[in-house]
């Protein structure tokens, strides 16, 4: 769905419990409607996932309604995060023999760290941050709207969360060693002092000095009269007329990124150098089936291929470019419809690994919704090293060596490598740590949970009609026994 700025959304569930009811009935209604799955309830098991550790009359209100309402034959309520292993083992043949994995969920509205014995949750040693990507979205949206001075731009921020949220799939990226990231930033600024005095003029002044840093990039906020999406661009590089990114601006794409050879000989000769089997980037973003190789969102500035014959068939590579420009030309001098980005890119997802250097007054607090504590918590690393230290001793060694990644805020570019990094100086030096992630870490848990509902383990884990009802009757047949005694 294109971000256009009247479109809004609203989720019936925070941080894995349902807030709104109404919402979450009118959704259900709608996916088990005749237009969608038409499901036949009477002959239909069903299998719900729900947050880890969800209070039990939440629970049993689900199943109550799911039993008495709607009427499901079958229904199994099972934790996202113990589904995910699910999928990478049996689908992936990840893990071998460590019956240990430890599943980290960064979804929108936190990120979870569950260690995973044999398929089941580690009882109490599930750790939680209550930073997902809503949050980043949220803090996104303010600093934009502090930073781009036109009153213009503040207004296409105010309100528009799926523009915000498109800017950050689009620009923002983890930066694997943020302290040198943000040194680099501000000596290339300062490398452009003097070009800025010579210049002369302010104006002048300032546009070298946003262009000056590797992290500048702009964002071409949506068009809806031109029925144009809003995207991201690096400048200088299209200003020679490169054209954008791979996959088009929809893709995140690092600042290691390099633009493509116009030279056709010279595309040739890379190309047979890497050899005619590698596939391009784009093409491994589709191919999400059970074979797929690990997917490492990094691979997203393989700039050479994914521009490249493969993606514009059997065009020149000129032409190709000539087409992107086309769809997504240069912003024009029309400042309004662009967002100038610089190291906001690298700030926001920071969130993720130090929650502390979020300042938020308690205006901003009350309008993320959320407490005080946030900006106290420790940083996903830390969440992850004290749920391994939470689990029973005799499985904590063995814990590290199978990470499953999950959720989409895990697509961010980087994620991967920055938790190595941040974890590995954590956990004893002898302890191997592999982390596992994969193309598509949003979908994780609903692709483990269709392995999970064909296995022989749904059914003993799941409840019946009849067992729901039988066990209503009992729970009444008791509660009325127990005000008899009382009147006696
Ligand atoms: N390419 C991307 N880059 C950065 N963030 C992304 C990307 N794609 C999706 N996200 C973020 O992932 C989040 C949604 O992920 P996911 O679908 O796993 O969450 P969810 O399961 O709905 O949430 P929760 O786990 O809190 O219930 C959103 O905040 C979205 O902005």
């Amino acid at each position: 769905m294109p971000p256009q700025n009247d479109y809004f959304f609203s989720r019936p569930m925070d941080m894995g419990l349902v807030t709104d009811h109404a919402l979450q009935r009118a959704l259900w209604e709608r996916v088990f409607s005749k237009s969608y799955l038409n499901v036949d309830f009477k002959d239909s098991a069903l299998l719900l996932t729900e947050a880890p550790q969800t209070p039990r009359s939440v629970t049993e209100k689900t199943v109550e309604v799911l039993f008495e309402e709607y009427g499901f034959s079958r229904v199994c309520l099972w934790p996202a995060a113990a589904l995910v292993p699910h999928y990478y083992r049996k689908k992936r043949g990840i893990g071998g023999e460590n019956p240990c994995s430890l599943v980290v969920d960064c979804g929108a509205s936190s990120c979870l760290a569950v260690p995973v014995f044999e398929n089941e949750m580690v009882p109490l040693a599930t750790r939680r941050l209550d930073v997902g990507g809503d949050l980043l979205t949220t803090h996104l949206t303010n600093v934009l709207m502090n930073t781009q001075k036109e009153k213009e731009k503040q207004n296409w921020l105010r309100d528009k969360f799926l523009i915000s949220e498109h800017v950050k799939q689009s620009c923002c990226f983890v930066a694997e060693d943020f302290v040198g990231t943000m040194d680099l930033a501000k000596r290339e600024l300062d490398d452009a002092r003097p070009s800025i005095s010579a210049a002369g003029a302010l104006i002048h002044a300032s546009r070298t000095r946003r262009f000056a840093t590797h992290l500048f990039c702009e964002y071409v906020l949506p068009n809806a009269e031109a029925g144009r999406e809003g995207y991201a661009y690096i400048p200088g590089r299209n200003r020679q007329g490169i054209p954008p990114p791979p996959g088009g601006p929809l893709q995140p794409f690092p600042p290691t990124f390099s633009p493509p050879s116009v030279d056709s000989s010279d595309r040739k000769r890379k190309r047979n150098k890497r050899g005619p089997v590698r596939r391009s980037a784009r093409e491994r973003r589709r191919r999400h089936d059970d074979d797929e190789e690990d997917y490492d969102p990094d691979e997203d500035g393989d700039q050479e291929e994914g521009c490249g014959a493969d993606d514009m068939g059997e065009e020149s590579p000129a032409a190709a470019a000539a087409k992107w420009c086309e769809r997504w030309p240069p912003p024009d001098d029309d400042e309004t419809h662009v967002l100038r980005l610089n190291n906001e890119r690298i700030l926001i997802p920071e969130i993720l690994f130090r929650p502390s250097d979020m300042c938020l007054s308690d205006k901003d607090l009350k309008e993320y919704k959320i407490g005080p504590h946030v900006q106290h918590q420790w940083g996903l690393p830390e969440t992850i090293q004290r749920a391994i230290y939470a689990s029973p001793p005799e499985l904590q060694p063995h814990l590290p060596a199978c990470i499953l990644l999950a959720g989409g805020t895990t697509k961010l570019p980087h994620f991967k490598q920055r938790l190595m990094r941040d974890l590995r100086p954590m956990l004893p030096q002898e302890w191997l740590i592999e982390m596992h992630h994969c193309s598509e870490p949003e979908l994780c848990a609903w692709r483990g949970g269709s392995v999970f509902a064909t296995s022989g383990d749904f059914y003993p884990n799941s409840m019946s009609r009849r067992e729901y009802f039988e066990g209503v009757e009992e729970a009444k047949r008791a509660a009325a026994g127990a005000r008899g005694r009382g009147r006696g």
